[in-house]
C-alpha cells in the first residue's frame, strides 16, 4: 500500500490514494497505520482524490482512532499540497476545489510564502441546536464544573464540534490532563476538541489542543479557527489573528458570513509503501 505523509506544523497526515487500498476502509486499519509504535504514526488518515463532476478533488479524512472526521483545516491544507505535488492539480497558482461530505471548500496557493490557504464554511455559536447536550443555546463563558475545577469554556461548531477554555497561560500539561476529560464530559455526547487559550493582544493568541480521535496535537487549524472566533466573538481580538500552537504559528481571517480562511505552510514528509499485511 503506497502513501505519503504530510505534516502542517507537526499536525501529520497519512495520504492514501483509493486504487491504493485493497479492501474499503475499516477503522481498525487507520488505527494501525496512525499507531506511532506498531503502525507509522499520524494524526490522521486522508483518503483520495476521486474527481467531482465538477472538477473537485474528493476526499475523505479520518482521526488516528478510526473515527470520520467532519472538517480539518489542515487535512484539507495537506491534501491540496499533495494534488500539485503528484501533478493531480495544475501548478501553484490557482485556486482549486476539495469535495468533502457534500461540501465544495476553495483552496489557495500564496505564491510569495509557499502557503496554503482553506477557506472554511460557516461557524456557528449554537448550543442546544448543534450537538450539546444543554437547553442553552449557546455556551458562551459558561460556568463548567469538572472534578472540582471549574473552568471558563465556549463552544463553537465549524461542521466539527470545538470547545475553548480560556487559561492565564496554555501548557501542554494541563491540555493532556483536562482535554480528555473535557472532550468527552456529558455536555458534549458527540465528544469535542478543546482548545486552551489566551490572547496576547489584539491580533496574538496562544492554544493547547486536545484533538477528539486524536488526542495532544503540535497543531490543528479548525481548532485556531475555533480560539479566534470566540475571541472575536467575546471582543478580544481583530478580525486578523496570529494562533500560536505548540508546531508555530497560522493566520486566521475571520470574514463577512462567519466564513474564515485558515493559512500556514503544508509539507511533504516523505512517500513510502507498507509492505507487511495491514
Ligand atoms: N487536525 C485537524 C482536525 C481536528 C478535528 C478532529 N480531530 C475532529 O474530530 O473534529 C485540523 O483541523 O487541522
Amino acid at each position: 500500500m503506497k502513501f505519503f505523509k504530510y505534516q502542517a506544523l507537526g499536525n501529520d497526515y497519512l495520504i492514501i490514494e483509493p486504487s491504493s487500498l485493497s479492501e474499503p476502509v475499516r477503522p481498525e486499519l487507520i488505527r494501525r497505520l496512525c499507531n506511532r509504535r506498531f503502525g507509522i504514526g499520524a494524526d490522521g488518515v486522508l483518503i483520495g482524490p476521486w474527481l467531482t463532476s465538477e472538477g473537485a478533488y474528493g476526499l475523505r479524512i479520518y482521526n488516528a482512532d478510526g473515527s470520520e472526521c467532519e472538517k480539518s483545516g489542515n487535512g484539507l491544507r495537506l491534501f491540496a499540497r499533495y494534488l500539485i505535488d503528484v501533478g493531480h492539480a495544475p501548478e501553484e497558482g490557482l485556486s482549486l476545489y476539495l469535495f468533502h461530505l457534500g461540501e465544495t471548500i476553495e483552496v489557495d496557493f500564496l505564491p510569495v510564502t509557499k502557503a496554503i490557504r482553506v477557506t472554511l464554511g460557516n461557524y456557528s455559536f449554537g448550543a442546544m441546536a448543534l450537538g450539546v447536550n444543554t437547553e442553552l443555546p449557546q455556551l458562551c463563558d459558561y460556568r463548567l464544573e469538572l472534578d472540582h475545577e471549574i473552568f471558563t469554556v465556549s463552544y463553537v461548531y465549524l461542521g466539527n464540534p470545538h470547545c475553548v477554555v480560556w487559561v492565564n497561560k496554555p501548557s501542554a500539561e494541563f491540555a493532556q490532563t483536562w482535554g480528555p476529560r473535557i472532550s468527552t464530559c456529558s455536555l458534549f455526547p458527540q465528544k469535542a476538541n478543546v482548545q486552551f487559550a489566551s490572547v496576547q493582544d489584539r491580533s496574538n493568541m496562544q492554544i493547547e489542543i486536545w484533538e477528539r480521535g486524536a488526542g495532544y496535537t503540535l497543531a490543528s487549524g479548525s481548532s485556531a479557527c475555533a480560539a479566534a472566533a470566540v475571541a472575536y466573538k467575546a471582543g478580544l481580538v481583530d478580525t486578523t489573528v496570529t494562533v500560536q500552537m505548540p508546531g508555530g504559528a497560522m493566520r486566521v481571517d475571520l470574514r463577512a458570513n462567519h466564513t474564515i480562511a485558515l493559512t500556514g505552510p503544508a509539507e511533504l514528509v516523505y512517500q513510502a509503501q507498507v509492505i507487511s499485511d495491514f
